[in-house]
């Protein structure tokens, strides 16, 4: 579904990506792990159109959609880093902003569907989303993408700032996702977490690729983040 092709990012001198490749199927679950400036928000963002591509290549479904701004992706939707949400707007106005452009019947549609999954918010249409717990406010961002009835869903941290407890549901509400016929690609500090879900692991070290691979055969998550810290070069560790 989603193929990464020698992906370079630049801003300006900085190098933030060097040829990275990635290739994610139809409801597979891709981990992207890395210490913090490895790359990991540059990666995910330049598949949508958010970062400045140096070179490589992202094709969807086949098509070349390098540099393709995100309201412009017909099947991708990006829960981002920090949620961004608009802390004025409604729970409902949120939801709305989600869907784009659609006429209203199909706007009920997508919200009945995407509510079955998230009932607190239901029950909160009408707070403002600046007003919601950090838990609540992770579940709208993550509605709000589903709104645009993505068939690929890539998410940025969305477990920064939150406890264990809500952490893992959100990370349920993920499986569940992918149990529904999604590709996920989810960007996680995580690595319980990133290893429970994943079925393949990308490892980004100072905009690197250094390992790539199931998540089965990886080495647990303690080893995992001494691999990420280490300093030494090591290209392509698990394959
Ligand atoms: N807009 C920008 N302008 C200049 N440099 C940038 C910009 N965005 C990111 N960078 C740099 O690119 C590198 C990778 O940053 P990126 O945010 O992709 O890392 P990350 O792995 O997502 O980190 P974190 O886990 O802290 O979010 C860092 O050195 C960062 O300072």
């Amino acid at each position: 579904m989603l193929a990464v092709e020698a992906l370079s990012i630049r801003y300006g001198r900085v190098r933030a990506l060097e040829e990275v490749s990635l290739t994610l199927g139809h409801d597979e679950v891709l981990a992207v792990a890395g210490l913090n400036g490895a790359g990991k928000s540059s990666l995910v963002r330049a598949i949508c159109g958010l970062s400045p591509v140096a070179a490589g290549r992202v094709t969807f479904e086949g098509r070349d959609i390098t540099g393709h701004p995100l309201y412009a992706l017909d099947g991708v939707a990006l829960v981002p880093e920090g949620r961004v949400l608009a802390p004025s707007l409604t729970v409902a106005e949120t939801l709305r902003l989600g869907a784009g452009r659609v006429r209203a019947r199909e706007l009920d549609a997508r919200r009945t569907e995407v509510l079955d999954r998230f009932p607190a918010l239901g029950q909160r249409l009408n707070q403002r989303a600046g007003t919601l717990s950090g838990g609540e406010a992770t579940m709208l961002a993550l509605a709000r993408a589903l709104m645009a009835t993505p068939r690929l869903l890539l998410l940025d941290e969305p477990t920064l700032g939150l406890s264990p407890a809500a952490a893992a549901r959100v990370f349920e509400m993920l499986a569940a996702l992918r149990r529904d016929g999604l590709g996920l690609l989810v960007v996680e500090q995580d690595l319980h977490l990133s290893l429970g879900l994943a079925d393949r692991v990308l490892l980004l070290r100072h905009g690197r690729a250094i390992g790539q691979g199931p998540a089965a055969s990886m080495p647990d998550a303690r080893r995992l983040e001494d691999l990420l810290i280490a300093d030494t070069e090591q290209e392509q560790l698990i394959c």
